[in-house]
């Protein structure tokens, strides 16, 4: 069956980087500040950061993030990011680096796939001592395959690199993640003790509540994700409680990560006057006027209900992505106690028996359990060759770099979760090739899509399928 779509208005049209780039609220000059995100892109010297409550000096000289870091981070660990092909240092890691080396607490607002996770994994490695056994740095993430994610990245930093002989003993890494048993988390405690711990909240507290873990020693405390944890009504008291109980402001760093702090004035405010943070707390906000990365195309299709099955294997036979991911929205109440399957197994069902291409078809959702989570994750990273079908599990933190193309095929709950989703491709900071989103919806949903255009400050470029 030949397949085709094409745009609204020029086949061609949704190709152009500049046609994409649209505000709601007209921008001082959109082409100028295409341009400037450009040139400080390549050169990795954007100097958008805003400050609150201080005066930051930013660092504004081109330089690589061995430059950047040393005299901070131990030299094995430069090594390593060296070795792993870390050389220069992403606007966001050019912004953060010299005020986390400041030992100022921090608010990390930058666009998804942008590299804050290492920003914040340095800092971590620039205040630990390897040779104490004390937990001293904590990252909180709001889910296991975030964790697991996190962990790797962290492991691989503090192993030995391979140019440096007689080493420093390697800092010891701990995933304390839903899925893992109390008892299991207790003897791996037990056996080797960490000095830095990645965990999921509801681990964590666990272990602080029987007093199994102890934050005296505590000099980093990270919360990646920081509004989704703040949003969660499950974690909420557990959060403030870490915060303000179980850890002191005084004696630790405190860095709060996201690609999204809706009314991010509001929340720094509230950091100081909760005491999450010091009152000297700064907001790297990179690049505020595009909360996207600019390499994302966003297009959609207008199909009734029953077509979007057909209106989905269409859309893979034509984009035929290296690596996708397809969103499906969560199973309802009613329908899981009606005995319905999950609107994700019905998918993949269909796909199985329509789909012919080469891809490996992946589920990833809440209720498959974590061993399967684990290795669903794990096996994409190493084959880079897949179509994942995933609930919003998906859609926090997750970095699969190989993805292409993402596909809404239930339109996101809000613009949030959009950004969030759409931000699962596009994830190689220095590349310049063009990545997709494509939100399959029906015609009373195009104003929910217009809607998120407006918040997110993007254009979307409809899709007309030629029969
Ligand atoms: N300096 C760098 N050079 C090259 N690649 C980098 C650099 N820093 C990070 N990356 C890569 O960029 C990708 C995205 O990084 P990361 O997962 O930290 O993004 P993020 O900002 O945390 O995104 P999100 O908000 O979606 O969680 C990762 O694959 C990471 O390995």
């Amino acid at each position: 069956m030949a397949s085709s779509f094409t745009t609204h208005t020029n086949p061609l049209s949704w190709t152009s980087p500049m046609k994409l780039l649209s505000y709601s609220s007209a921008p001082p000059n959109r082409n100028s500040s295409l341009l400037s995100y450009r040139r400080n892109r390549m050169s990795n010297c954007l100097s958008l950061s805003t400050s609150v409550n201080s005066t930051v000096e930013t660092n504004n000289t081109c330089s690589t993030l061995l430059a950047l870091c040393e005299g901070h981070v131990p030299d094995h660990v430069l090594r390593r990011a060296e070795e792993i092909g870390y050389i220069m240092p992403t606007p966001v890691q050019n912004e953060a680096l010299p005020v986390l080396f400041s030992g100022r607490d921090c608010v990390l607002h930058a666009q998804t796939g942008s590299g804050k996770t290492l920003a914040y994994l340095l800092l971590i490695f620039s205040v630990v001592n390897p040779q104490r056994s004390s937990v001293q740095a904590v990252i909180v993430v709001p889910t296991r395959e975030l964790g697991m994610q996190v962990t790797k990245v962290a492991r691989t930093l503090a192993a030995k690199s391979m140019q440096l002989e007689n080493e420093q003993k390697s800092c010891t890494v701990m995933a304390l993640l839903d899925g893992g048993t109390l008892r299991r988390h207790k003897s791996w405690l037990k056996v080797e003790p960490p000095v830095i711990v990645i965990a999921t909240l509801r681990s964590l507290c666990q272990m602080l509540d029987k007093h199994i873990l102890k934050l005296d020693a505590l000099r980093v405390l990270v919360i990646d994700e920081v509004d989704f944890m703040f949003n969660s009504s499950k974690e909420v008291s557990s959060l403030k409680k870490l915060l303000t109980i179980h850890s002191s402001i005084n004696s630790r760093q405190t860095v709060f990560a996201s690609a999204s702090i809706p009314q991010h004035r509001r929340f720094v405010y509230d950091c100081i006057q909760q005491k999450w943070t010091k009152a000297n707390v700064v907001h790297v906000h990179v690049n505020p006027i595009e909360p996207m990365p600019s390499c994302l195309l966003h297009r959609y299709v207008i199909c009734g209900n029953r077509e979007k099955y057909s209106t989905l294997l269409q859309l893979l036979q034509s984009d035929a992505p290296q690596s996708a991911i397809i969103f499906v929205g969560e199973q309802s109440e009613k329908s899981k106690k009606a005995g319905n399957a999950p609107p994700t197994t019905l998918l993949i069902e269909f796909l199985k028996t329509s789909y012919g291409g080469c891809l490996e078809l992946v589920l990833l959702e809440e209720d498959i359990n974590f061993n399967q989570r684990a290795t669903s994750i794990t096996d994409l990273k190493q084959s880079g060759d897949y179509l994942l079908v995933a609930t919003d599990i998906a859609g926090r933190g997750v970095d699969l770099p190989e993805t292409t193309h993402i596909y809404n095929f239930d339109i996101p709950k809000d613009a949030i979760n959009y950004l969030h989703r759409a931000g699962r491709t596009g994830r190689k900071p220095f590349s310049e090739s063009k990545c997709y989103v494509t939100s399959i919806i029906s015609a009373e949903e195009r104003f929910v899509l217009q809607r998120f255009e407006n918040e997110l400050k993007f254009q979307c470029e409809e899709l007309l399928f030629l029969e």
